[in-house]
């Protein structure tokens, strides 16, 4: 590292984890507005997954992005593409994701929106400090009502299974229909900015 480049990293990364529609987006887009745009940025491990997708089979960047139907359908390919370039490099798309969301290194807290393997902790851990470990739950009748449904190749692949028996999460919050998001969105706001 070039002298000068340790004050261009992040003072916190919070890494979150959780299965399909237990809210992973929804809780670290409360979070990102809470801490502000200025000083925190949601950096999403599949964004370069979907970028490279959408340019190869002319799809739409957004619509893979955000909650839909297209995303859906080419979850299973793209898990399957990601994954033998991952085999060779377990950092690839950690590195990718960085640059696509903070080329600058400009941000104070990074919000990593959706670990799904040891090996995206283990990255974190290796190259950053202070980072912070959180898991997402949610039972599978409030899944549903999101719009899961099980996919075989999909649901029980590495991919949503690996983080099953991960331990040592800084927080494990219930994101349940009638839980209230606010009182653990509010902990984990405040504990970031008191760092
Ligand atoms: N606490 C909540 N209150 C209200 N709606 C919620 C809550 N949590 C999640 N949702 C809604 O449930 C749906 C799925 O949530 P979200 O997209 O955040 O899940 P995800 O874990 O990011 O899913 P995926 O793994 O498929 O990307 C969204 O429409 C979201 O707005």
């Amino acid at each position: 590292m070039a002298a000068g480049d340790e004050r261009r990293r992040p003072t916190t990364v919070l890494l979150f984890s959780g299965k399909r529609k237990c809210g992973k987006d929804y809780v670290t887009d409360a979070i990102h507005k809470r801490i502000g745009p200025e000083k925190c940025v949601i950096i999403r491990l599949s964004g370069p997954i979907k970028k490279y997708w959408a340019q190869t089979k002319s799809l739409q960047f957004d619509e893979l992005l955000s909650d839909g139907e297209m995303k859906e359908q080419h979850r299973k390919a793209m898990i399957d593409w990601s994954e033998n370039i991952r085999f060779n490099d377990y950092g690839y798309f950690c590195r990718m994701a960085i640059e696509m969301y903070d080329q600058n290194k400009s941000k104070e807290i990074w919000i990593v929106s959706d670990a799904r393997r040891k090996t995206d902790i283990a990255w974190f851990k290796a190259n950053y400090n202070n980072v912070k470990l959180i898991r997402i739950t949610a039972d599978e009748c409030t899944r549903k009502e999101r719009g899961w449904t099980f996919i075989q190749g999909v649901d029980d692949a590495q991919s949503e299974c690996d983080l099953d028996d991960q331990l040592g999460w800084d927080w494990i919050v219930q994101n349940n229909k009638g839980d209230n998001c606010n009182d653990f969105i509010n902990e984990i706001v405040n504990s970031t900015l008191t760092l």
